[in-house]
């Protein structure tokens, strides 16, 4: 077998230094765009360049790799030579542990510093205050739905979304020990035990399921107490060393939470864009209707509507709406131009790079 081995393992050495060599090339290039974006005061995170790099190294991939794994190999290299410009900075809903956290590694790479924040007040903040470059936001579960907390937060923040993640979500059931013994009660974030509740009502119909502020906090609680168990991904288990009771207990096999990335950074457009807004219409009759109308006329498709109550105690909405394209698109710039005109209230939240 060594005989056999051997020859092959030379070959993968050659290859080795050979990657050793162009990814040197690459990094000092980078570092090349580093100075002459120092020069301008250009930003250095460009998402919707990397975009286009990871669609491009996924339509050309020859195999056997998947796409998804060569995407992941180049975020990672992309993220290394973005680091010798600038490390960003990326706050997100903490603690260590949380969905949020693996949406913020995936989109920027690991060459990041993380700010966990408490709160999802908390990433808006440190983002509108220039504490962290970037933030990472859920927005919706397909499951569950709109996250209110997020929406809410968007209509008056000053940061614009420059970048959209979607993953799945798998929760797993977990304790100290890695069985129920002696187990009183079941700690999660309130999604995450509506998503789990079909499973949870056959499973464990009579134990008291008690609402955190995150799976990750209810990761920690467990490996504190043997009378909690927590739902939790798995990698905040392996986090705080816990054992997998049950994995993959959500009641949707194919749950994915959508994440926003804001900053104040207007991206320009990769090619495969969506642009989200916030709407209001005057309360008459067919407002909406009117409201929306010059989307259809100028063939600009909408991918998602969401209302939610303008709290001012009356039956007024505001509308979140998603579509397809840029701002700087000119049919998307002449229907948001019709748009505002019908509009009572009216704020373009971001156009970015559509999820890969
Ligand atoms: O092309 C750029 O603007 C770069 O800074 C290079 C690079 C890369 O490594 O490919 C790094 C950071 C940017 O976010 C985009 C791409």
């Amino acid at each position: 077998m060594t005989d056999k081995l051997t020859p092959l393992r030379e070959q993968i050495d050659a290859i080795d230094a050979q990657i050793l060599t162009l990814l040197s090339q690459r990094a000092r290039l980078a570092q090349e765009v580093g100075h002459v974006k120092a020069e301008t005061s250009a930003p250095v995170f460009r998402p919707e360049r990397e975009a286009q790099v990871l669609r491009g190294v996924a339509d050309r991939n020859p195999g056997p790799l998947k796409a998804a794994e060569v995407q992941t190999i180049f975020r990672e290299i992309m993220s290394a030579c973005r680091s010798l410009e600038k490390r960003v900075t990326v706050a997100y809903l903490g603690p260590s542990g949380t969905f949020t956290e693996q949406a913020a590694f995936q989109q920027f790479g690991s060459a990041i510093e993380g700010l966990p924040c408490i709160s999802i007040d908390e990433v808006f903040r440190a983002t509108e205050a220039g504490t962290a470059d970037f933030g990472v936001v859920p927005v919706e579960n397909s499951s569950e739905g709109a996250v209110n907390r997020t929406l809410d937060l968007m209509l008056g923040t000053t940061t614009t979304i420059s970048g959209e993640i979607s993953i799945p979500v798998h929760h797993s059931l977990m304790t100290k020990t890695g069985n129920m013994d002696g187990v009183t009660v079941v700690c999660a974030h309130s999604q995450a035990l509506a998503q789990c509740q079909v499973w949870l009502n056959q499973n464990y119909p009579g134990i008291e399921r008690r609402a955190v502020v995150s799976n990750a906090e209810a990761a920690v609680m467990a490996s504190k107490d043997a009378t909690m168990a927590a739902i939790a991904s798995e990698m905040a288990g392996e986090q705080y060393r816990l054992g997998v009771v049950k994995g993959h207990i959500q009641d949707d096999p194919h749950n994915r939470t959508r994440f926003a990335v804001i900053g104040h950074l207007q991206t320009n457009p990769s090619g495969s864009d969506q642009t989200s807004l916030v709407l209001a219409v005057p309360n008459k009759a067919g407002a909406v209707y009117n409201l929306l109308a010059p989307l259809a006329v100028n063939g600009v498709s909408m991918t998602r509507f969401e209302s939610r109550p303008a709290r001012i105690g009356t039956w007024e909405y505001y509308f979140y709406v998603d579509i397809e394209g840029h701002v700087q698109d000119p049919a998307v710039a002449k229907a948001l131009d019709e748009l505002r005109d019908n509009a009572a209230f009216f704020k373009v939240l971001g156009s970015y790079p559509l999820s890969l």
